[in-house]
């Protein structure tokens, strides 16, 4: 099921729901024929760039975006949701379940990349 609810009425946002409402966005649009995996590919590439040139030139940019100015913040989150809605687009016509596959992916990289053992509270390992 693509719709959920949070507690307070609010539609909570899933991968899920995401996925739907591209596919509805695209057949209401009969788009689906230019949604290709090679040309959704591209769009996200795209997009990628146009998300990359907000930062070009800024130098570092501290975590939080101080300074910022709020339209600046609102192009930001756009194209950073242009480049997921593409992302789940692309994982949807390539049949990969994107959600599970990232899970799975989280689980390799721990295995690869296995977190230092702390210090339990009488000093041992
Ligand atoms: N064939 C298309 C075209 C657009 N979109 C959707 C997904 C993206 O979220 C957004 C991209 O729209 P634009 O190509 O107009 O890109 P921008 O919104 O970034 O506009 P611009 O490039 O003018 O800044 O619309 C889509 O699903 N399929």
């Amino acid at each position: 099921m693509a719709e959920s609810k949070k507690c307070d009425g609010e539609e909570s946002v899933t991968l899920d729901l995401l996925k739907k409402k591209m596919d509805d966005f695209a057949k209401e649009r009969d788009w689906e024929q230019y949604h290709s995996p090679r040309n959704l590919l591209l769009a996200l590439v795209g997009e990628v760039g146009e998300l990359s040139e907000i930062f070009q030139w800024k130098g570092e940019v501290p975590k939080g975006l101080p300074g910022w100015k709020e339209e600046e913040r609102t192009h930001l989150g756009e194209e950073l949701s242009d480049v997921l809605l593409y992302l789940v687009r692309l994982s949807d016509m390539c049949g990969i379940d994107l959600g599970k596959a990232a899970l799975r992916k989280m689980e390799l990289n721990a295995l690869k990349y296995p977190a230092p053992l702390k210090n339990d509270d009488h000093g041992n390992q």
